[in-house]
């Protein structure tokens, strides 16, 4: 690679150039003018991957965007070490391309439910990998069956997650997607605010007999888990009273067994998972025993099947039909073409109700960053997107306002299952209501109304001389606000699998093309460097005047009216 003065940036490449170009054409047409110009604009413009269809048909593009999209994303060798194939290769066969933290990135292995061997540093890790989960099989088995009992020999009918981040989101989304699955009188809880509230009202109702805690913490280091950890212990011993007792009713999911053992949590009680899984994509790996033991390993094996079919079609497929290349390469056209700054997910599916939240820190914190892998700085073009969203259809009723007719560009996703797991609930289909919102919303984006149709409408209405031309600006819609949209079966487990990897390797594609680490997140530190310092200034006598001064005013302010008990 050559020296930081002589690297060209992303920006200065051939194809980045020529989009620049085909943007400024695009944009003086309109969405509804390149579907009535081609009739097969849906046929060309979706792919299939098994249950799920994938329409990027209302995108402001044309075939000449996203050929150039592609050559995008295989030029670039003269200022990074990979274009976005061999990136992905990179990463499939365990090089350390997680750079920052000298780490590889394999959230792919522990998917791979076949024997193919996957090295780091000349180490096959599938054994490995097989044999946690087959630790995690049996416990979720004891569970369920009521085999492991509590310190009063009751079956266990509680089950408490208490971690952060990723180590809270992926079960979070999960458990809630795949409820239809869950097991009856077997119920998960999850903690992960250091807010006390968060503790206290989860466990309020909660018998300490038939309660198992699951603290899970890649580092085992997190102030947030680690003190709700032992607030949690606190409140079982204060029923249990007996100290042995807390074998039968805290299990850790951790990378860092010296400090589970110190937390007093016996090493066979302990799931382990390795570095190489970062924590937004770690939901496959041990850290996923609250989906296991909810909906059963069968299922939880089904959704790493899901993953692994989207990890195989990612690994093998050209990325003219690849699925996460087309939709991350979609995504950046509006990212540095169109000055977008956010993405809408929107899932029409009440199950997905937390799949936005998930995939804002998979894909923030991935992408959140404003150096290249090189260390260049980056100012001349804009990385990852803010991700946001609500299920359809209360987000109609909430913010759609906004796409439809303020002044941002907000592309977005549409997610829904064809067939619902919910019928007959009585006289109405729930479900065709629910879907004609999801057709009819990303029509409405794509096409607007005309001045002449929101015209001809108020006519209609009765509406005439100087009440409807007032009303009339209002009535308009510019349209031409672009959606993808995908299709599904039904939420089961391994189309969810592939429905996360399919996002999961979209974040990676848009990586590789900007040559941003997309694994490490050195971002989160410097506040938690601080918190450090703050924390004991909140509890010392008299004023601070060691910060700013707003930082200093807030805390004297809070230390003046704080009541500890
Ligand atoms: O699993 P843990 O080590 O407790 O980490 C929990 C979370 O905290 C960190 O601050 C990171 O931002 C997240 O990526 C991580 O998932």
């Amino acid at each position: 690679m050559p020296a930081t003065q002589d690297r060209p940036h992303a920006t200065q490449l051939p194809s980045w150039k020529k989009l620049s170009d085909q943007q400024k054409q695009l944009s003086s047409k309109h969405l509804r003018d390149l579907f009535a110009a081609d009739p097969k604009r849906f046929e060309k413009f979706h792919l299939q991957f098994h249950d799920l269809l994938f329409d990027f048909s209302k995108n402001i593009v044309t075939e000449e965007t996203l050929t150039t999209l592609f050559a995008l994303a295989r030029e670039a060798k003269d200022f990074k070490d990979y274009e976005v194939e061999e990136a992905r290769d990179a990463m499939f066969s365990g090089e350390k391309i997680n750079t920052t933290e000298d780490r590889a990135v394999l959230h792919i292995a522990l998917r791979n439910l076949t024997d193919r061997p996957i090295n780091v540093d000349g180490v096959n890790q599938t054994p490995e990998v097989h044999k946690v989960l087959k630790q995690m099989e049996r416990w979720t088995e004891q569970i369920r069956s009521g085999e492991w009992k509590g310190y009063t020999g009751k079956t266990i009918t509680d089950v408490v997650n208490i971690g952060i981040g990723g180590s809270d989101l992926g079960p979070v989304m999960v458990t809630e997607a795949l409820k239809s699955y869950a097991k009856e009188g077997l119920r998960v809880h999850f903690v992960s605010n250091i807010d006390g509230t968060h503790l206290v009202e989860a466990v309020k109702h909660l018998n300490a007999e038939t309660t198992v805690f699951i603290i899970a913490s890649k580092t085992f280091t997190t102030q947030e888990t680690i003190t709700n950890a032992k607030s949690a212990r606190t409140w079982f011993l204060s029923f249990a009273k007996d100290q042995s007792h807390v074998a039968k009713h805290f299990v850790a999911l951790s990378t860092n067994t010296e400090e589970v053992t110190k937390f007093g949590i016996a090493e066979e009680n302990m799931f382990g998972f390795w570095d190489w899984v970062g924590g937004r994509y770690s939901l496959w790996s041990a850290i996923g025993l609250s989906i296991a033991v909810y909906v059963g390993f069968d299922k939880f094996r089904e959704l790493l099947q899901g993953a692994h079919d989207m990890d195989e079609h990612f690994r093998t497929t050209p990325l003219e039909k690849n699925l996460p290349a087309v939709l991350g390469l979609i995504g950046l056209w509006y990212n540095n073409f169109w000055d977008a700054q956010t993405v809408a997910i929107l899932p029409y599916d009440q199950y997905l109700s937390r799949f936005a939240a998930y995939f804002q820190q998979g894909d923030m914190e991935s992408n959140g960053k404003s150096v290249t892998k090189a260390g260049d700085k980056i100012n001349d073009f804009s990385t990852g997107p803010i991700i946001w969203g609500e299920p359809g259809t209360n987000g109609q009723h909430a913010f759609y306002q906004l796409i439809h007719q303020g002044t941002k560009l907000i592309p977005a996703d549409f997610i829904a299952p064809i067939n619902s797991q919910n019928k007959d609930l009585g006289e109405d289909d729930h479900h065709t209501i629910l879907l004609s919102n999801f057709f009819a919303q990303t029509e409405a984006l794509m096409k607007g109304k005309t001045e002449e149709e929101a015209r001809a409408e108020l006519q209609k209405s009765g509406l005439s001389g100087e009440k409807l031309e007032k009303l009339l600006p209002h009535k308009v819609f510019a349209g031409n606000k672009p959606t993808n949209s995908i299709l599904f079966q039904k939420l089961e487990p391994r189309t969810l699998g592939r429905l996360i990897a399919l996002y999961e390797h979209k974040i990676f594609v848009q990586g590789a093309v900007w040559n941003i680490n997309s694994f490490d997140q050195w971002g989160v530190e410097l506040g938690k460097q601080l918190a450090k310092n703050i924390l004991p200034e909140l509890t010392s006598n008299g004023d601070i005047s060691t910060h700013d001064s707003s930082t200093n005013g807030l805390i004297n302010y809070f230390k003046a009216h704080y009541h500890r008990a």
